[in-house]
């Protein structure tokens, strides 16, 4: 019962691989319905999460999706999540293959290593920081 699980976040990366063990916990919202639903565990699979700078750089065609790991209060859990993130010196925002098409861009161009830090220094269960890289 004193064991804690991961809050509900968006991760900044541009894609996250995600090995759970057997005891899994991983929960999603569902963006279309804003209902959380559960990740049944598939023996062996990886979990792909889409993360913030993907649906930057799709301008929105893709979205990051939030999570949250609730905790099975009796067993240790273990889990390998690979994030793919831009170098820190790169600036992020909507793909320039993108904007060819004419579409309207919906994020600004931003210093990776600043979205990161955005991230890294607030809390979970605050403001969804997307935003702040909207135009
Ligand atoms: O442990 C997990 O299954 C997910 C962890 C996670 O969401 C994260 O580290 O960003
Ligand atoms: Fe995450």
């Amino acid at each position: 019962e004193r064991s804690i699980g991961v809050g509900r976040h968006f991760d900044v990366s541009t894609i996250t691989l995600l090995l759970q063990d057997y005891i899994g916990g991983l929960d999603v919202k569902k963006y279309e319905t804003n209902v959380w639903i559960h990740i049944p565990l598939v023996k062996g699979a990886l979990v792909i999460n889409i993360g913030d700078t993907l649906q930057i750089m799709r301008n929105d065609k893709y979205k990051s999706v939030e999570h949250c790991v609730i905790a099975n209060g009796s067993n240790n859990r273990v889990s390998v999540p690979i994030f793919l993130h831009p170098n820190t010196t790169r600036v992020i925002g909507p793909l320039k293959k993108v904007l060819r098409n004419r579409e309207k861009p919906i994020y600004k161009q931003i210093l990776y290593a600043d979205y990161t830090s955005i991230f890294f220094n607030k809390g979970h269960d605050e403001k969804d920081i997307i935003e702040l890289a909207m135009i």
